[in-house]
């Protein structure tokens, strides 16, 4: 067993619940999703306002039906712990915003691309190594097994949200009590290494 609390204490994270703009990385107007290669998609207004109803019912306290837990083999997981329908928004992720130029040689596991930009000096990541939620600790599937896919029940979409990127993890199917979350790391680019997962 574990939680929230034990896992952000043992990657040494402080608890944040929105992307978060530090002096001396990306500043705030960098994240303009217009920057995109190829375009992103808009969060359509009916669903802009279920996530900023997600995002205060967080701040009130009233948290997702879910649990942190911790596994010999995938190091720190997460689960439902209750039924989580189709298409609910499980969680955004978040952490600090920086240029990807300044993290080239970081060697986190955890980094998400916020922005790939055709100018690559503009792209971003996420890092939530310093501050962070639960984002962090929904771990992958294996992309090279038949069975990896399977397993999948979230998928990670990147929105455009009043012309600033989020990063979204939506469920991708009904997740009965208990499941263990999922999904696919390589969804966007394919650099992740995941054939060691199980
Ligand atoms: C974003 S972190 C997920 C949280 C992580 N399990 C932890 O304890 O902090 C990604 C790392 O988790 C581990 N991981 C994620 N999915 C896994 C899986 N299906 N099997 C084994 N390890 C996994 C790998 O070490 C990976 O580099």
């Amino acid at each position: 067993m574990a939680s929230l609390a034990t896992a952000l204490i043992a990657t040494g994270a402080d608890f944040r619940n929105e992307l978060t703009y530090v002096p001396g990385m990306a500043p705030r107007s960098a994240n303009c999703a217009a920057l995109e290669q190829g375009g992103m998609q808009v969060l359509p207004k009916e669903d802009m306002e279920t996530l900023d109803l997600c995002k205060n019912m967080m701040e009130r306290g009233e948290w997702p039906p879910l649990m942190v837990v911790f596994d010999a083999r995938e190091g720190f997981t997460v689960e439902a712990g209750k039924f989580i329908k189709d298409l609910t928004i499980i969680t955004e992720y978040v952490g600090d915003v920086d240029y990807l130029e300044n993290r080239e040689n970081d060697d986190g596991d955890s980094m998400m691309t916020l922005i790939s930009a055709a100018d690559p000096s503009k792209s971003l990541v996420i890092c939530p190594d310093k501050r962070s939620n639960i984002a962090r600790f929904i771990n992958g599937i294996n992309n090279h097994t038949p069975d990896g896919k399977k397993k999948q029940n979230v998928k990670c979409v990147r929105f455009d949200v009043n012309g600033e990127c989020r990063v979204l993890l939506i469920a991708s199917r009904d997740i009965r009590k208990g499941e263990r979350l999922y999904y696919d790391y390589n969804g966007y680019e394919h650099e992740y290494p995941t054939e060691h997962f199980v």
